[in-house]
């Protein structure tokens, strides 16, 4: 039972706070790129990034050493504050962070320095290790307490993590549990340990997680493919549902292979074909993968054209190159096309692109 009646779910939490959003902004957000705002050198590329990722995010929590929470959390201020076009709910590139986890000794000042300080600029808080409603409702409540105070006119959204064995049983009130929620990522490393998988990698397949064909003429001694299966397919499916039930947006989560970028395609496409939006970018060079994977292909785009125009008013069913093609297509091609329209809006190369398709 909800500890809220559906009237009261969009009205502020605090006073002053601004009103909650009653639809989640459809902004591309292909690769959210991760940076260290304590580390001079990945400082220092983050201005000419603006405007090539949808989303830079200003990480906080793993991967920064614990001597350097302090500067990280005070870089993150001062690049939002100095970098023109970032954040800001209408720039070019988004700014995301991803605070340190709710029992941590770091959280509270995280949200208490960054939100009276650069709230206005801040699009999205990345929320790791939520187990439950209860993680969602506190961030709730403590951004509504400090928009307030900080006199901010439009809502900071939280993205959650899905890294715990209770955060996926409980993935649907997670998603339900705010007005607020813009979307879940998969955190495959801190999930595998949580879960006790015996994989010992950040994302990816496994070569041991595998099917077998039967053995030829019942000999198993015999040659036998094997073929490698994903790990993630359970898992990724359940997150895109709970998110398409709520309106809210899934993404794959980060790749750890750096240096393997045929695989991190792979596992970014079967994550697109999926449903998910986006994927993270650890490394500058996964930003190129994540931003071609997660935007139609030309061919897509023609085809989809293609049935809407063969589809009419959208009722029936019609014979295309041999196959059928009925509503429920139809649907799946309005799917592609309005994403196409989304990222036109903001990649005037993939305008050029989409814009330049004939439909037969
Ligand atoms: C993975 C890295 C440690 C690799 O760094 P490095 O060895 O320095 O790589 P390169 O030498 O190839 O770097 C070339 C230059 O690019 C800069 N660089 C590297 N990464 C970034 C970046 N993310 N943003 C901006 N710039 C970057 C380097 O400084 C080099 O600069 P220069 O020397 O001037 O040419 C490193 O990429 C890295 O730390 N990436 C981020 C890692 C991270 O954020 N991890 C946390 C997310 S994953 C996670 O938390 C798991 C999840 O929660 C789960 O549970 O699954
Ligand atoms: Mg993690």
């Amino acid at each position: 039972m909800s500890h809220k009646s559906p009237k009261d779910f969009f009205a502020p939490l605090a006073v002053g706070a601004p009103a909650p959003l009653r639809e989640i902004p459809a902004r591309p957000s292909r690769a959210i790129h991760f940076f260290d705002p304590s580390n001079p050198k990945m400082v220092d590329k983050i201005p000419q990034m603006v405007g090539t990722v949808d989303v830079l995010l200003g990480n906080l929590e793993d991967a920064v050493k614990a001597d350097n929470k302090l500067a990280a959390r005070e870089g993150l201020v001062r690049i939002a504050q100095e970098t023109a076009g970032l954040g800001g709910h209408s720039g070019p590139t988004q700014l995301w962070t991803r605070i340190n986890s709710l029992d941590s000794p770091w959280v509270l000042d995280d949200l208490t320095t960054l939100v009276p300080a650069i709230g206005d600029k801040l699009d999205v808080v990345m929320v790791p290790k939520v187990q439950g409603p209860a993680d969602i409702h506190y961030v709730d409540r403590l951004l509504a307490q400090l928009e307030a105070k900080a006199g901010l006119t439009r809502p900071i959204l939280i993205h959650a993590i899905l890294e715990t064995a209770r955060g996926m049983a409980n993935v649907e009130e997670i998603c339900g549990a705010s007005p607020r929620m813009q979307g879940l990522s998969l955190g495959p490393a801190d999930l595998a340990a949580d879960r006790k998988m015996k994989t010992t990698r950040v994302g990816g397949g496994h070569p041991g997680y595998l099917v077998r064909e039967d053995p030829v003429g019942g000999d198993i001694a015999g040659e036998r493919r094997t073929f490698q299966q994903d790990l993630w397919h359970y898992t990724i499916a359940k997150m895109v549902d709970a998110c398409a039930t709520h309106g809210i947006y899934p993404y794959y989560g980060p790749f750890g292979d750096i240096a393997d970028v045929v695989a991190c395609e792979d596992q970014f496409r079967n994550a697109f074909l999926l449903g998910c939006v986006g994927a993270w970018s650890l490394h500058p060079k996964q930003i190129e993968i994540a931003n071609r994977v997660f935007s139609p292909s030309a061919d897509d785009i023609r085809h989809a054209r293609r049935v809407v125009a063969a589809m009419g008013d959208g009722t029936g069913a019609v014979m295309l190159d041999g196959k059928m093609e009925d509503d429920a297509s139809l649907k799946q091609c309005l799917v592609l096309v309005e994403l196409a329209d989304e990222l036109s809006r903001i990649d005037p190369t993939l305008k050029e692109l989409y814009d330049s398709i004939e439909v037969d």
